[in-house]
């Protein structure tokens, strides 16, 4: 090996997220089932774009939570470490909740308090089950909070450091803003006559004015923690939204900022499934007027650029290839809005690449919604 490189770790691999359920032995379980270790997916804010840290051999950060109330203890390990070696907690320490402790036999012991004694905060909006196997004792919670929220203010600045490592561009919110609104998931697990909860996953978002008197809820920072994503938590909170959105008179729409692509395809296999259950796509050709795209948005608080792709997606979903009429009614639609959409930069080309340029991103746009199409059947 390279005598330098030996020197370099990689600050994802380093960082060992640990979620610790309950003391060793506390509830008769094993150790191990008590804890859930994964890695951060980003940690470019805290340590640079190359998401590197020099000076260390075998480098290993051990972030670690109580699993309910996120009370965190830091520590590190390494086999040799060069006098000018890159100082980690001080890189670290802002993106860390302000209480870190460093005392691991302090943090035990809060675990075991924890554990016993953690309740969520906000107002309780819902709960559902899972029939998934290992979830026999566990009810998940919805609840609802803002920063005025008792004890939501503190615990927020526990919860944001996973913000940080696990959504692409996230940044810390303005916690004395209390019009943020926050969703929280959490576990409740009924197990040998005790209860305790798990944090799940959460939702921020934030209410811009739309003119005269409503306001538009954009959402922010949307997250389930890695060990429970890929078992319906996202869909179940994001549903959860909409349903609070649709009984809300001052809410306008839902809009989300920046989502990636995880994000949009949950936001279109939930969207698509809800729209097709209340009966929106019966009776479907292209091309679908504007007004009738305008009436759904406003009856589901959807945006009109989503409930267009919805639209588009559902036409789609019924379209005879072979019929060449139906296919180029199909078409002209999904042309007409991407047309209205990058028309500033597609009226700088002339005419014939601007059609070129107009039918290979119908074609991209086409490949994707089969991809999505795909997920949903
Ligand atoms: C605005 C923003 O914040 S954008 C950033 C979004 N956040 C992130 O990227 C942070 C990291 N990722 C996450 O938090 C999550 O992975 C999310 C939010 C993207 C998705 O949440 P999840 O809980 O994993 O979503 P959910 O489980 O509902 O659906 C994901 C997949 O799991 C599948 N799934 C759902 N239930 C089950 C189940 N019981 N067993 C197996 N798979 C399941 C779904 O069908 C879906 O699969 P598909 O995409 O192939 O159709």
């Amino acid at each position: 090996m390279n005598a330098l490189k030996q020197w370099v770790t990689n600050s994802t691999e380093a960082v060992n997220i640990r979620l610790v359920k309950a003391p060793p032995g506390s509830n008769g379980d094993d150790e191990e089932e008590d804890i859930i270790e994964f890695n951060p997916v980003f940690t470019y804010p805290v340590f640079g774009e190359q998401e590197q840290i020099f000076g260390y051999k075998d480098l290993i950060i051990n972030l670690e939570f109580a699993s309910g109330s996120l009370a965190s203890c830091f520590s590190m390990g390494y086999k040799d470490k060069k006098p000018t070696a890159d100082k980690i907690y001080t890189a670290m320490k802002d993106y860390l909740p302000p209480d870190i402790i460093d005392n691991h036999d302090q943090f035990t012991q809060i675990v075991q308090r924890d554990y016993k004694e953690f309740k969520p905060m906000g107002t309780k909006i819902g709960e559902y089950r899972v029939s998934s196997e290992g979830a026999e004792n566990s009810t998940f919670e919805l609840y609802q909070a803002n920063f005025d929220t008792p004890r939501f203010q503190e615990y927020h600045k526990r919860l944001q450091c996973f913000a940080i490592f696990f959504i692409e561009g996230a940044s810390f919110i303005e916690d004395t803003d209390e019009k943020w609104e926050v969703r929280l998931l959490f576990e409740r697990v009924s197990e040998n006559g005790q209860e305790s909860y798990n944090i799940v996953g959460y939702c921020t978002m934030y209410p811009y004015f739309y003119y005269p008197d409503q306001v538009r809820m954009r959402i922010s920072q949307f997250l389930i923690l890695p060990p429970y994503q890929q078992q319906g938590h996202g869909s179940r909170l994001y549903q959860s939204l909409y349903n609070d959105f649709c009984s809300r008179k001052e809410v306008r729409e839902m809009t989300v900022e920046d989502p990636n692509e995880e994000f949009s395809d949950l936001r279109d296999k939930n969207d698509m499934k809800h729209l097709t259950a209340k009966g929106v796509f019966k009776d479907l050709q292209a091309p679908i007027k504007k007004a009738r795209i305008e009436q759904v948005a406003q009856t589901y608080k959807l945006t009109k650029r989503q409930v267009a792709r919805c639209f588009e997606l559902a036409l789609l979903r019924n379209l005879d290839k072979r019929n060449k009429a139906q296919y180029k009614a199909f078409r002209l639609q999904v042309k007409e809005r991407l047309f209205r959409h990058n028309a500033e930069a597609l009226n700088t080309l002339d005419k014939e690449e601007r059609i070129e340029k107009l039918h290979e991103t119908f074609l991209s746009v086409e490949e994707d919604y089969h991809r999505i199409l795909a997920l949903l059947s």
